[in-house]
């Protein structure tokens, strides 16, 4: 039977990207994303943005919501400083596999949990279950109809303190009108937009950072 296009997508990171070069598989990603085979990785733009929000938060715990095939995973985790707790939420098992192949050869296993099951669920297990107080940062890239709810209960789980940043994906293309509407009118969050291009797209997309004011 034919292989998935996460299959394809670690195959060419196992081809092409040396093991433990985090920089590496990041390449190596967006070359077959760019000439081979369009997937939906926060990408090499919007990576920057990303890459530039992370240096600056500098977080000790951080939490993405949809790994898919670990690039984004990989993008943050490079960054972080040692000690730091990174949990990323994947409810699709198979592409769990495919993201921990991902992220072991960019040799970052050390520093990434990647914990399978729906957002939903394991957000409010987050305290007794992995010992976290609040996040420092949240990278928000799973689906679209999810990150309102999701920012709710996270709200209610006591999960963000005043300064945690909500960085999202997709705020325009797929778009996320309610979170949006939400994040930007309540009086909770001081959001900014980065406007950038759908990944390997010209395509305009953008990025929503957006820090809670406690
Ligand atoms: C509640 C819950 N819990 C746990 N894991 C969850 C979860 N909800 C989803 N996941 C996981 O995360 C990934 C899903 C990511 C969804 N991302 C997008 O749909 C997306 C789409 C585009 C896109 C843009 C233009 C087009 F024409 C077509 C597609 C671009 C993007 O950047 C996207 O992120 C996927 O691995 C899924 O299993
Ligand atoms: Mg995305």
């Amino acid at each position: 039977t034919r292989s998935t296009r996460p299959q394809r997508l670690l195959h060419a990171v196992q081809k092409n990207a040396t093991r433990g070069d985090p920089r590496s598989v990041i390449n190596a990603i967006d070359q077959f994303c760019r000439h081979k085979e369009w997937a939906m990785n926060v990408g090499d733009e919007k990576g920057c943005i990303l890459d530039s929000v992370v240096s600056e938060v500098n977080p000790s715990t951080v939490l993405e919501l949809g790994t898919y095939c670990g690039y984004s995973t990989v993008r943050i985790a490079r960054l972080l400083p040692p000690g730091a707790k990174f949990i990323t939420l994947e409810f699709n098992p198979k592409v769990a596999k495919i993201a921990r192949q991902v992220i072991a050869w960019a040799g970052l296993e050390d520093k990434i949990q990647l914990v399978e099951g729906a957002s939903g669920d394991l957000i409010p297990k987050m305290k007794e279950q992995f010992g976290v107080e609040t996040f420092d940062l949240v990278f928000l890239d799973h689906w679209k109809d999810r990150y309102l709810p999701d920012t709710k209960l996270m709200e209610e789980c006591g999960l963000l303190k005043k300064g945690s940043i909500l960085l999202a994906d997709n705020v325009i293309c797929p778009g996320t009108p309610d979170y949006l509407e939400y994040i930007r009118n309540s009086p909770r969050y001081k959001s900014q937009y980065f406007k950038s291009h759908l990944e390997y797209t010209k395509v305009e997309d953008g990025l929503e950072k957006s820090v809670f004011l406690g």
